[in-house]
Parts: C-alpha cells; sequence; structure tokens
C-alpha cells in the first residue's frame, strides 16, 4: 500500500507546551483511503532539520502533509525549508499580498513587512485559501503525488483540508470503520464476553476513556455491520453511544425525546457535569442549571437535609441521593443528577480516593451507585465521576 507522511511543525510540540493533535486528526481523516500511515512525525522550527525531512519523507510517500510554520514570524520556516530540501523554486505573489493586505484592512490594521513571507510559495504549488486566518496554505502535485503545506491552528486547517481531500483523488480502501461506546463494565470485562469475536473478520480495538471503554472495528462494510450488531447485542445495557455519539450529546437527545429537564448538583466535580453537559449546542432547551455545593454548608444551603449529611457525611449513597433530588426540587427539574466524592489526593471521611457517588432522581423515584475508580490522579476522579453521573441518566429505567 502507498504510504502518507504527516508531519507537525513546531518546537511548540517537541517540548510538549502544545499537545499535537493536529498529525493524528489528519491521520484518521485518512481512514477512509487505501493509503498507510504508520507513522506520523513531529520537527522543530529548524530549517536545515525540516529540508532534511521533506529530502527523506517525500520519495517514498502518495501524500505528505505538513501543519504548522506558516505564520510570519521568523520562527515560521516550513515553506523556506521544504521548498530547499526539495529543490522547488520559491515565488512571491502580488495577488496573495494583496489578499493579505485586504484582510488586514478589514481588521482595521495595516500589513506589517514580515506578512508579505506569507504570499511566497513554491512557484508549481497552488494557494489554498484561509478563511480564518492570514496564513495561506499551500498544495503542489507532481506525478500523481500530492505535497501539502497547512497552517497549524486546527479551526484554520480544518475546513482547507476539508475542502482538498477530496480533490486529491485518493484511491479508497472500501474499508468502514465503526465505534460503539460503552460505560459500567472494565476492559477485561468486555473481552471476557467478546473473546470469540476478537478480530474475527474485522479489525477490533478496545481503549478505555473517562466515558468508559470504546470498541472499534474496521473492515468489510458487511462484516463490521455484523460484528456491531453482535457486540451491541452481547453488551446491551452498557452501549450508549456509536462513532461521534458523546454521552453529554445522547443524555441531551433523551431528555429531548422525553420534553424533560435536568437540573444538577455537583461536590467532588465542581462544575464539571455542567460543563460537559453545556458543551452541546442546544443544551439550553433542556438543561435548566445546577448548584456547586463544595462544602456542607452550601449542601444544606441548597436543600440537603441537614441529618442527612450528619448521619451519613457528604460522601455517602444517601448524600447522593438528597442532592440529586434537591437540585430536581430547587430548579423544578423533571430530573436532579448529583456527584460527591473523593478526587484526592488524601482520603475523605474514611473512604479512599476514587470513592464516588453518583445520584438521579426523577418522576420514578432516586437511585445512586456507587464507584470505586482507581486513584488516577484528581482529573481523572472528576472526570470520570462526571461521565458517571451522566450514564446513570443514561441507563435509568424509564
Ligand atoms: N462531597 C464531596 O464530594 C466533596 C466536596 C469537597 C471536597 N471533596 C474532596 O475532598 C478532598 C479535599 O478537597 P480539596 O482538595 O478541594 O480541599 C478531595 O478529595 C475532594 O475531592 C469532596
Amino acid at each position: 500500500m502507498e504510504t502518507a507522511e504527516i508531519v507537525g511543525v513546531g518546537s511548540e510540540l517537541i517540548r510538549g507546551e502544545t499537545l499535537d493533535t493536529n498529525t493524528a486528526e489528519v491521520a484518521r481523516s485518512l481512514r477512509p483511503y487505501a493509503l498507510e500511515v504508520w507513522r506520523t512525525l513531529r520537527v522543530a522550527d529548524d530549517p536545515a532539520r525540516l529540508a532534511q525531512t521533506a529530502r527523506e519523507l517525500w520519495p517514498g510517500a502518495r501524500l505528505l502533509v505538513f501543519l504548522g510554520g506558516l505564520g510570519p514570524t521568523p520562527d515560521d520556516v516550513t515553506t523556506e525549508a521544504v521548498a530547499r530540501g526539495l529543490g522547488l523554486e520559491l515565488a512571491e505573489d502580488p495577488a496573495m499580498v494583496r489578499t493579505i493586505e485586504d484582510r488586514f484592512a478589514r481588521m482595521g490594521r495595516t500589513m506589517t513587512r514580515i506578512n508579505v513571507k506569507q504570499a511566497v510559495k513554491p512557484r508549481a504549488a497552488v494557494w489554498l485559501a484561509n478563511p480564518r486566518g492570514t496564513a495561506p496554505g499551500w498544495w503542489l502535485r507532481e506525478g500523481g503525488r500530492d505535497l501539502v503545506a497547512l497552517p497549524g491552528p486546527p479551526a484554520e486547517w480544518r475546513p482547507m483540508w476539508a475542502g482538498l481531500l477530496p480533490r486529491l483523488g485518493l484511491p479508497q480502501s472500501g474499508a468502514v470503520r465503526r465505534e460503539l461506546k460503552t460505560f459500567g463494565l472494565g476492559e477485561s470485562q468486555i473481552m471476557a464476553r467478546l473473546a470469540d469475536l476478537w478480530d474475527a473478520g474485522v479489525t477490533s480495538g478496545i481503549y478505555a476513556h473517562a466515558d468508559g471503554v470504546h470498541l472499534s472495528a474496521e473492515g468489510a462494510p458487511a462484516a463490521v455491520e455484523r460484528w456491531m450488531n453482535e457486540v451491541s447485542r452481547r453488551l446491551a445495557g452498557h452501549v450508549w453511544g456509536y462513532d461521534e455519539d458523546t454521552l453529554p450529546g445522547q443524555v441531551l437527545a433523551r431528555l429531548r425525546e422525553q420534553g424533560a429537564t435536568l437540573a444538577t448538583m455537583e461536590s467532588l466535580t465542581g462544575g464539571l457535569l455542567a460543563a460537559l453537559v453545556t458543551e452541546v449546542p442546544g443544551a439550553s432547551r433542556n438543561y435548566l442549571g445546577g448548584m456547586v455545593s463544595y462544602s456542607m454548608g452550601a449542601k444544606a444551603r441548597f436543600g440537603v437535609p441537614t441529618d442527612t449529611l450528619t448521619a451519613h457525611g457528604a460522601v455517602s449513597a444517601e448524600t447522593a441521593s438528597a442532592m440529586a433530588e434537591a437540585a430536581r426540587r430547587e430548579l423544578n427539574a423533571t430530573y436532579g443528577l448529583a456527584t460527591t466524592g473523593v478526587a484526592g489526593p488524601d482520603e475523605l471521611e474514611g473512604h479512599p480516593v476514587g470513592t464516588v457517588y453518583v445520584g438521579l432522581a426523577g418522576p420514578d423515584g432516586t437511585q445512586t451507585k456507587r464507584y470505586r475508580f482507581p486513584p488516577l490522579g484528581r482529573e481523572a476522579v472528576r472526570l470520570r465521576a462526571a461521565y458517571a453521573a451522566l450514564a446513570l441518566f443514561w441507563s435509568h429505567r424509564r
């Protein structure tokens, strides 16, 4: 199979100041095509190294993509370095200078001289317009192969790449990849139920995330469909979504179906649950709001009976229930969701780090679920607790 090479450019990527997700995202976008991506690279803003990288990768690649280093500052060297490495002649394009000038003018600013650099590309390349930034990209087709340079910011390169990809005429693989997302079972429990299906007719994958374990299948469409159906059947009750679905998105969709509303009261998650829910466009139609009741006083003030708090402590099923009920009652919502627990680093009320109770109050009563998450750190426990609350809503019987 022919290969695609994807290179993230920037010294900040090497130092870890910025986490490079660009190369992975481009690799993912190539899945429908019969191109192998067996590595992705990150290279510093070093003209000589970058030229060397281009020289090494281009001869064997059907597609070579550089992301980053197209800005106006001296450390942005991608165009110049790649051109040097591959012996491509560079040319400044007066029309592009005017385009960039116009862009500045529209923002009420004057283009500085350093921006002229962004109007330089290999003579044989064509421009890729960047509607969201000053740095245009460029695309060079040579002997049925493609060399592409895109700016680094995802909001800028995404639409540029989405427009370009279908024009590259890449060979289609015919394979599909589907994902199935679960909550409430560990990887080993899942494997125990699926052992005989593993890599049977499809390439399977299993990945643990904060929102549960995701499974993937890649292969011929019919085989993937069969695999997905069988896995869905065996994991029934734990599957909350497929492919691009998100757990908060699924929860809101179900609330919408029911014409129901949701309120939250959070302790250890400190608003994370509310943040996840409000990440979903249109959340306001069904999410009323929430309270962060981090102290006992706040819990009592927001309607949790003091008796419950004194008798059972903050980290208990009783308090989780009372919090969910209070959220529901105080905001007059159909459902109330609550989180309480121990994110760490120290144990609390005699409960080890990772102990979490989530509560759900609704028209049919109140339920809670207790978790003992592995002590993977405060952030991991908090995030899992927020997802556990959403999963409780998702899996409750109506
Ligand atoms: N009821 C609750 O869920 C609740 C509220 C406040 C703090 N905590 C926990 O208490 C411990 C100490 O909290 P801080 O580190 O925020 O002082 C942490 O483990 C934190 O997660 C739990």
